[in-house]
């Protein structure tokens, strides 16, 4: 069985090579970093580290590597012949990889009619969904009929930590132990690709926002507030009260939302929430808040980890929430010199004053309650 992985770096060696490899699967990464991807092709394996005292590590082999700028032929060929198609790339670059995996899916129809899942494995709500919708935009209508009967883009929800690598082999990854990837598999054609690790559901819905606005706002409020405290890691971060007490208040926020939306059992999600802190926690991994705290416009946005469960907060509560708002005003003060977007988010700020830069990225009105209590915490932060 042959699968094709678009991004070769910490969760696609990490995480998704690696269940892909125990399950069978001679993964093809593709990549446009060239160092990556001539070091896969010259040790055709790695090793997978796992961050805790007893785990061994586990060697991950019959891999290869495509550098997509330099051999864009050789995808093509890679899609024609794939089991399964799976990305971990970055949100933003989604609409790049879109027109390869559209070239290599017209001409596969061409060549034969066999039902293939791509699943985009990416912190975000309906990453799937988005990029099929990317694909399309690249072919005829005529084609996307023919599509839709044989490729399915099921969305998906990925979790475990992966910090940036320090290690002396290029290739090997250091990873938390823990992992999750759920996969909806109602829009998945032909049969369920048989991956170890992965667990399929009916409706994604519910996990991916509880895992979203659980993990990713805990972790990248963490990574906010510990970076205005002066905090370079997440594991020290937390070890000061000001940043863990708005940790717990941001997580009892979005609990409160997301059991209110789904009817979780308020102490199993209490426990989810430990369990997660715990992780954060986790003494074996090094975490910087400049990675965890990368983009944070995105990050801001409408749909992602702090804006919707604010707005669900303040539905189900008729109340602005408190605690998000501090994790929010924190994100509109990050600086990290390295991340174009949070320059660009400092330099809207510059220019058009707080408020209105919140209100543009965030999509919300500057006299919406959520911006106002965004704006009173932005303040005390002065
Ligand atoms: N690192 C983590 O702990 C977790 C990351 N994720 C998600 O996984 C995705 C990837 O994150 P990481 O692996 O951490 O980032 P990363 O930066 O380590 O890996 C991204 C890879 O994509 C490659 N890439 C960039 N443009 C490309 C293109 N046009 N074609 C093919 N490859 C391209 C980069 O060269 C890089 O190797 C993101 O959506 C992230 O939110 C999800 C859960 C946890
Ligand atoms: O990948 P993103 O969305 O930029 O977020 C930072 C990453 O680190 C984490 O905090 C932990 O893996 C995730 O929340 C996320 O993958």
């Amino acid at each position: 069985m042959k699968a094709v992985h678009f991004g070769a770096g910490n969760i696609g060696r990490g995480f998704i090579g690696l269940l892909l490899d125990q399950s069978g699967y001679e993964v093809t990464f593709v990549d446009v970093n060239d160092e990556i991807i001539s070091s896969i092709n010259q040790h055709k394996s790695y090793q997978v580290h796992f961050a805790d005292e007893t785990s061994d590590a586990v060697t991950v082999e019959h891999i290869s590597g495509i550098n997509s700028i330099e051999d864009p032929k050789a995808v093509t060929n890679a899609i024609i012949d794939a089991d399964i198609v799976t990305t971990a790339v970055g949100p933003n670059i989604l609409p790049v990889i879109a027109k390869a995996i559209a070239k290599g899916l017209v001409e596969r129809i061409d060549i034969h009619r066999e039902p293939l899942a791509i699943i985009a494995c990416e912190n975000m709500i309906g990453g799937s969904t988005l990029l099929k919708e990317y694909v399309y935009q690249e072919i005829s209508e005529t084609d996307q009929e023919g599509f839709d009967d044989l490729f399915g883009f099921p969305d998906a929800a990925v979790d475990r930590i992966v910090p940036n690598q320090t290690n002396a082999n290029l290739l090997d990854v250091r990873v938390e132990p823990y992992y999750e990837w759920v996969v909806e598999k109602t829009f998945i054609q032909g049969e369920l690709p048989d991956i170890k690790g992965i667990t399929y559901v009916e409706e994604l819905g519910p996990y991916i926002e509880r895992k979203l606005f659980t993990v990713n706002t805990g972790h990248a409020a963490t990574a906010y507030l510990g970076s205005c405290h002066g905090y370079e890691t997440i594991d020290e971060a937390l070890q000061g009260e000001a940043v863990m007490d708005t940790l717990n208040g941001v997580l009892q926020e979005t609990g409160q939302a997301l059991i209110e939306a789904y009817g979780f059992d308020a102490k199993a999600h209490a426990d989810y929430i430990q369990k997660i802190i715990g992780r954060f926690q986790n003494p074996h991994i090094s975490d910087e808040v400049t990675r965890v705290g990368r983009g944070p416009v995105r990050k801001l946005g409408p749909k992602d980890r702090f804006v919707r469960p604010a707005s669900m907060y303040l539905e189900f509560t008729s109340a602005a929430p408190t605690y998000l708002a501090k994790a929010m005003a924190a994100a509109l003060r990050f600086q990290n010199k390295s991340d174009e977007e949070a320059v660009k988010l400092q330099r809207m700020i510059q220019k058009k004053g707080p408020a209105a830069a919140f209100a543009e990225v965030s999509g919300l009105e500057q006299n919406h309650p959520i911006t106002e209590a965004v704006m009173l915490e932005y303040e005390k932060l002065r």
